[in-house]
Parts: C-alpha cells; sequence; structure tokens
C-alpha cells in the first residue's frame, strides 16, 4: 500500500483539475452511484465514503443529503488535506480519518460507497474487504462502488484502455495530466466485473448488480438483506 499513499500524496495537489478528463463518464459514473443511495434528501443517516481522496463524492452526497454524517477515510493525508479545504465551513458533519482500510473498518454505517479507490487491492484484500463492509452495514444498509473494472479477456481490456486514452485526449487533457494519471496506474490491481459480483455474493449481499458501464467504468452495489430496499424506480 506504500505505493498507493506515495503516489496520492505526491499527486494531491493536481489531483482535481483533470477529473472530468480522465473520467469521460464522469456525470453518469458518479450521478449513478448517488442516485442508488436509498434515502430521502432530508433523512439523517451515515455515509462512509472509502477511499474518499479529495472527497469528490463525498462532496456530491453532502450536497444532495443535507442531513448525512460523513467519514471520509483515505489512506493519502495529503489528498485528505484537499477534501478538508473542499468542506471548510461544513466540518461538524464530517470526519475525516486517515488510515487503510484493507487494515479493517471501525464503526456502522447506512451508506457504504467508494469511487475509483478499491482498484488498488489484491484480489484476496478485495474479498476481505467486501466481507467487512457487509459486517459494517445493518440490515437494508447498501454499498455502491463505482470504480474501474479489468476486461474480462486481454482483447477487451485493450479496448477498454485504448478507449479510455482516445476519450480523454478527445476531452482535452494535457499529457502532464495524463501522465501523471498512467504513473498513478501501475500501482492499479484492476478486477473483471463479473469476479466482483460473485465476491459480493459471497460476502453475503444481495440484489448485487451492475448499474452502470462505460468501457472501463462500472457502478455496481449490494445490499445487506432483503434487497432492492427503497432503490429508485
Ligand atoms: C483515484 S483516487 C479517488 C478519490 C475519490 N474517491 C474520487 O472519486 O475522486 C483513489 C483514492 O483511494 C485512496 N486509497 C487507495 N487505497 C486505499 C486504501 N487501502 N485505504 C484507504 N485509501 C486508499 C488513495 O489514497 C486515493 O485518495
Amino acid at each position: 500500500m506504500t505505493a498507493v499513499k506515495t503516489a496520492f500524496d505526491e499527486g494531491a495537489q493536481t489531483y482535481d483539475r483533470a477529473r472530468r478528463q480522465l473520467i469521460p463518464c464522469f456525470d453518469d459514473f458518479y450521478g449513478t452511484a448517488l442516485a442508488l443511495i436509498p434515502h430521502q434528501p432530508q433523512a439523517t443517516f451515515r455515509v462512509l465514503d472509502l477511499g474518499a481522496g479529495t472527497g469528490m463524492l463525498s462532496s456530491l452526497v453532502a450536497k444532495k443529503f443535507a442531513q448525512t454524517r460523513i467519514t471520509l477515510l483515505d489512506i493519502s493525508q495529503e489528498m485528505l488535506d484537499k477534501a478538508k479545504e473542499r468542506f471548510a465551513g461544513m466540518e461538524e458533519r464530517l470526519e475525516f480519518i486517515a488510515g487503510d482500510y484493507a487494515n479493517g473498518l471501525e464503526g456502522q454505517f447506512d451508506v457504504i460507497l467508494s469511487a475509483l479507490s478499491i482498484h488498488h487491492l489484491t484480489d484476496t484484500q478485495k474479498i476481505k474487504l467486501f466481507k467487512n463492509i457487509h459486517n459494517a452495514l445493518p440490515e437494508g444498509g447498501i454499498f455502491i462502488n463505482a470504480d474501474q473494472i479489468l476486461g474480462p479477456t486481454p482483447d477487451i481490456e485493450q479496448v477498454y484502455q485504448e478507449t479510455w486514452l482516445r476519450q480523454a485526449r478527445d476531452l482535452g487533457v494535457s499529457e502532464v495530466d495524463l501522465n501523471a494519471a498512467l504513473e498513478r496506474m501501475q500501482a492499479d490491481r484492476m478486477a473483471p466485473l463479473s469476479s466482483q459480483l460473485e465476491w459480493l455474493r459471497q460476502a453475503g449481499f444481495s440484489s448485487v448488480h451492475c448499474w452502470y458501464q462505460q468501457f472501463r467504468f462500472a457502478v455496481f452495489s449490494g445490499q445487506k438483506g432483503k434487497g432492492c430496499t427503497n432503490l429508485p424506480t
């Protein structure tokens, strides 16, 4: 995990500026994750954002759900420091924890979500994390993961990678930001979507489903208990 921490500590200052180019489907990707949260805008509930980084996803949650308490967990203190700047004035609703979620989770949450982070774990660590997430949720609680996935075959993986590079360049990403992203991606441990959905089922989740995919980018979830409780219809 040291390589991941170092990569994000070093990239924290410039991380935000190329997000919309590096995630060509930005609005649908984050928007789907947000739409899956099974609560009314005025509801009070607890959210844990795994690998929250500079708070991109948490900020969307905080804006849509004005009463939530959000815990931002990240291994990089530098990324969390940028998140603190983003949330200046809202601190009473937020908790910032510097730590490695592969080492276990503390506390109970109604919604656990993550964006572009869990692909840094090995498969064994992902399987363990999914179990720990299930344990940290109440009945009806939901886990939502918006992440990069590995192509299920080498030729499909090549299409994912080439499509991503072309789309990012078409959107005008600078070579500096693209190279920084490619450098960070050296530490990626992506897994195919089908494996991850199976690991969620094995961890005890129901209604395990991928709700959105655009080549490399997928949004999938599982609920604890009966499943599809209060999901948007
Ligand atoms: C690509 S950034 C995504 C940040 C944010 N979720 C977003 O959507 O912009 C990945 C983040 O995950 C964090 N991260 C990676 N592995 C982690 C781990 N095992 N424990 C905690 N944070 C981790 C990194 O430090 C980094 O801030």
